[in-house]
């Protein structure tokens, strides 16, 4: 299909190459422009299906300035870029582009990276409607169902959450002159934990005098939607000195005003406050737009006539705790990152979508794949497991499809695959770029077809199995060179989720040490006596390549080698992890001795699967040869650690 391309860079040799890749491939390139200003306007005239920015332009404006006016009317782009700095790179990931092209350009490079972001740019067009349809059918049955404001604007907390992510939302009705402001709202304290906090709390928090509502009348504004960004400062409106103060107490960075006018000429305001800068943007008042019919029903419901909040109105709690059953119990940390990510979750998890989660090892994708299919309408059915990356090569067909008696030798008798197994519920293939490209065709198929067929069969069997797929690796750079079948790619990555590594989100290190502290202590019988101050500032120097799991470790080792009676302290050096032979001597406690014995077990359970050169089932696999299932070897490598690679690269023949 020929697409439209609008060039963005100052280069002319550049541009001019890019020019020639793009036509010879038969795509049109509508125009090139060096600056934003130039852009802005060709993106009006031509109205591109993409956009290739430069990140650095002429003028006083970056391509990273009209990407984000690009963004905001739904115009796709991928980045041009040099040598930029880290900043530079980070502040241009904020505006998620669809990809990143590095100069200088290789021809496929160029024209994978058109297709991806075209084909994600697609999908999140019809994401996004189906989303919208469903908040929209969910509005409507809280306009029905609700019967107070306090419990409303809690369920709408919920609702709105992914869509306008807030830290603290409040809803006032406007009062009429010498008439008294109510307003209240609900303030995050969790992933989906909110506390409710009423107009005496807020006016105590604002350091107010309780009158202060009666003397300022204008606390709500009235008119249309507004945005007010602390590094953007509007001219005309400042927050008002009750917002200015919760700005403070909250360390609030934006906030969103969206009135809704009710029948009895009264305006309700809804207040979206959130701590991360920029946080809200015209696409956000575009959609509560859009939502506007819902949410003026909802309102009047909840703000006009007997559900009306009034001054003397205190909070019930309600008789469903408010931290509902949030499919996230495990997880733990509130960083912006990973919220941003459990927030794509709880879109996603509802639809049959295939999900792709992307992220370094260890940093949790295998929970997040639990968390989607617990939030999901399978979670009745089964939630299977598979590791690409351990299943030996040769039985990676029949692990995943099942196999017919006699299929091949040691096939004693008929056995159900993975799939068919995980039939009415949800498949998980971990590290799914460890597939070769055979089995990626027979992937491709079960994801179209919806069908499996049997290694050694003839016949064929349907199965409903929602798949979610996790990676380490880059499929985009294994696409160019080869390894993935960009068609499969295309498949699995209609809803990609990115986990942020441990290293980026280091405010969650307390909370997450304390977590593994604590089931650590309670697993060895230990009491917990806190973590020394010099090991949380060791943690936090640490740059974490192997993330929650490599946390994890070095929190289960402080607690093996902790007395039981003082602070756990870091038992090794954190940039040099090899515990030396004198330490391991110093293991005298039954627990030193199991540590001990953790590593000798995972040495010897590789020197087997050597020996069984990488067949962990079947005559002489390693199952047999340690005497134990195949299934309880798998959660023993799972634990362990243990991948192909720690005894693929010896048997080389695998
Ligand atoms: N947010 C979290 N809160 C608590 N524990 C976590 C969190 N994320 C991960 N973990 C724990 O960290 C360890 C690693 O997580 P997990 O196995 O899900 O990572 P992964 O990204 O799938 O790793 P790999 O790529 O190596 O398969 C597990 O023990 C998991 O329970």
């Amino acid at each position: 299909m020929s697409t439209k391309v609008l060039i963005v860079e100052d280069e002319f040799v550049v541009a001019n190459g890019l020019r020639l890749v793009l036509k010879q491939a038969g795509h049109t390139v509508c125009g090139i422009a060096t600056s934003a200003e130039e852009a802005e306007y060709a993106a009006e005239k031509y109205k591109p299906d993409i956009v290739l920015v430069d990140i650095r332009l002429n003028g006083k404006r970056s391509g990273i300035d009209l990407a984000r006016k690009l963004k905001a009317t739904d115009v796709a782009f991928v980045y041009l870029s040099a040598n930029s700095s880290q900043k530079v790179l980070e502040e241009a990931k904020e505006t998620q582009p669809y990809g990143f092209l590095v100069k200088p350009f290789r021809e496929k490079d160029v024209l994978v990276a058109l297709d991806i972001a075209l084909y994600r740019h697609q999908h999140n067009i019809e994401t996004k409607l189906r989303q919208e349809q469903f908040l929209k059918n969910q509005l409507a049955d809280i306009s029905v169902e609700v019967k107070d404001a306090v419990q409303g604007v809690l369920k709408l907390t919920r609702l709105l959450q992914p869509h306008i992510p807030n830290d603290l939302i409040v809803s006032g009705r406007r009062p009429a002159p010498g008439e008294i402001c109510t307003g209240f709202g609900y303030i995050r304290t969790g992933t989906d934990e909110y506390e409710p906090i009423g107009n005496d709390e807020l006016t105590k928090i604002a350091g107010l005098t309780p009158n202060f509502f009666f003397e300022n009348e204008n606390l709500s504004p009235e008119g249309d939607a507004f945005i007010y960004n602390s590094d953007s400062p509007h001219k005309n409106k400042q927050p008002n000195e009750l917002h200015r103060r919760l700005f403070d107490h909250f360390k609030i960075e934006s906030n969103l005003i969206f009135p809704v006018a009710l029948n009895n000429g009264n305006l309700v305001n809804y207040f979206f406050y959130s701590r991360r800068r920029g946080a809200y943007t015209i696409e956000h008042i575009a959609l509560l737009n859009r939502l506007k019919i819902h949410l003026k029903e909802i309102t009047e419901r909840l703000f006009s006539g007997r559900t009306m909040l009034h001054q003397n109105d205190q909070y019930q709690p309600e008789t469903e705790p408010v931290t509902a059953n949030s499919g996230f119990e495990n997880i733990i940390g509130t960083h912006r990152l990973l919220l941003a990510a459990l927030e794509l979750v709880r879109q996603v998890a509802p639809y049959n979508t295939s999900v792709l989660i992307l992220g370094e090892s260890g940093t949790g994708k295998e929970r997040i794949a639990e968390s989607i299919h617990l939030l999901s309408g399978r979670n009745k059915g089964p939630f299977i497991k598979v590791n690409c990356a351990t299943i030996p090569l040769s039985l990676v067909e029949s692990e995943l499809f099942g196999h017919e008696k006699g299929a091949f030798t040691g096939a004693t008798e008929k056995r159900m695959g993975k799939f068919e197994r995980a039939d009415g519920g949800t498949i998980f293939l971990d590290e799914i770029g460890e597939l070769s490209t055979d089995m990626q065709v027979k992937l491709l198929r079960v994801l179209q077809e919806k069908e499996i067929d049997y290694v050694g069969g003839t016949v064929t069997k349907k199965v409903d199995v929602r798949i979610v797929a996790a990676t380490n690796r880059n499929l985009e750079k294994e696409i160019a060179a080869g390894n993935f079948r960009l068609d499969l790619y295309y498949r699995l990555n209609i809803f990609p989720i990115t986990l942020p590594p441990l290293r980026e989100r280091k405010s969650d290190i307390p909370a997450l040490s304390l977590y593994f502290a604590n089931k650590f202590c309670r697993e060895f019988n230990k009491e917990f006596k806190g973590i020394a101050e010099s090991m949380l500032a060791e943690m936090f120097a640490y740059n974490w390549p192997g993330n929650i799991r490599e946390l994890e470790n070095v929190l289960e080792r402080a607690v093996i080698l902790n007395d039981g009676k003082s602070e756990l302290t870091l038992k090794q050096n954190l940039n040099d992890k090899v515990i030396e032979a004198t330490q391991l001597a110093r293991l005298t406690t039954y627990e030193d001795v199991k540590f001990a014995q953790q590593e000798a077990e995972r040495e010897y359970i590789i020197s087997i699967l050597k020996k069984s050169e990488g067949r962990i089932r079947g005559t002489n696999g390693a199952a047999e040869l340690l005497d134990i299932k195949p299934t309880t070897l798998e959660s023993k490598m799972a634990r362990l650690g243990i991948k192909r690679d720690d005894y693929l690269s010896q048997t080389g023949h695998l």
